[in-house]
């Protein structure tokens, strides 16, 4: 067995999240391993957040961000979240300077616990999100679901908050749909050459939506950070809205702000489930209370 690292089993609104802790070393968490880890039911993640020493001058730490099918993702509210409630755990700090391929993103915990992330400015331009065809305005873009004079789902948003994303408004119960069925589908829709998020949207007032999201590569999730952000700009976008939006994901709701400066802001709870040790390299693990360093997140309200 190769040499372990501590690891956090989260959740953010029931997106699950493994936060590992890869600070100090060279290698990184092999793809196979975090497939291994993803198929064990104890350890099952939507996300694995690993967390590395920065590369850049000004930022405390760089995030690699692992789906549950070994390939990585640009963003991911829920376990950024995640990430900052196991630092702010382990080192007594609130607020932190993170790079990801998103970009450079800053965040905080709050006094009541909850924990803001600035998710940086949304790109729209259809290059940007990638599509794969040109797309003045990617408030409305053609690609439906259905018979052709009647579709189910049709002329969703689309938008970039670093991974791609297309929001389907709808006016029935977002629960009506059968995303189970549509998402892997418009997932590899051709006019996706990145793959996408896929969500339904029902705008609930003029600061309120609901939303379900099938997740690239990880498919139904209690909730999608990044899908919530690009739902909320998007709505405002379209004058669905205003700019100060709570989203209401199956695991429960989200505030998403989209300040005048463009950067997206987003606020909700992280949960700490459990701690261990794992090989990066193998994906083979173990529970461990009293590992080092990020387990300090497991004696969270512990004497
Ligand atoms: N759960 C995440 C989004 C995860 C990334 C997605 N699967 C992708 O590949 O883009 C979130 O909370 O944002």
């Amino acid at each position: 067995m190769g040499e372990q690292t501590a690891f956090a089993k989260m959740n953010g609104l029931g997106n699950e999240i493994i936060v590992a802790d890869m600070r100090g070393r060279s290698d990184r968490v092999a793809p196979a391993a975090a497939i291994a880890l993803a198929h064990d039911p104890a350890t099952r993640f939507d996300q694995l957040m690993a967390i590395h020493d920065p590369k850049t001058l000004d930022t405390d730490y760089y995030v690699e961000i692992i789906n549950c099918d070994g390939t990585q993702a640009q963003a991911c509210g829920n376990g950024m979240r995640c990430v900052v409630q196991a630092l702010a755990a382990e080192t007594g700090r609130n607020s932190f300077t993170f790079e990801t391929l998103a970009g450079i993103l800053t965040a905080e915990e709050h006094a009541g616990g909850l924990i803001s992330v600035d998710m940086g400015k949304p790109r729209f331009g259809w290059q940007e999100i990638p599509l794969a065809e040109e797309f003045h305005d990617t408030r409305r873009i053609e690609l439906q679901v259905g018979p052709i004079d009647d579709p189910v789902l049709h002329s969703p948003s689309a938008a970039s908050m670093g991974n791609p994303h297309a929001i389907f408004w709808v006016d029935r119960d977002v629960w009506s749909y059968e995303l189970e069925k549509f998402g892997p589908l418009l997932e590899n829709h051709p006019i996706f050459p990145e793959r996408a998020n896929i969500s339904i949207a029902q705008i609930t007032a003029s600061d309120a939506l609901t939303l379900r999201t099938w997740e690239r590569s990880a498919g139904l999730t209690l909730a999608c950070g990044s899908a919530a952000c690009a739902a909320a700009v998007s709505a405002a976008r379209t004058d669905r809205t205003g700019r100060n939006v709570t989203v209401t994901v199956p695991g429960g709701p989200l505030l998403i702000e989209w300040r005048e400066d463009d950067h997206v802001l987003m606020t909700g709870p992280a949960e700490w489930e459990f701690a261990g040790s794992f090989d990066p390299a193998t994906g083979a693990w173990m529970r461990d209370a009293d590992a080092a360093p990020l387990n300090a997140i497991g004696k969270r309200g512990v004497a």
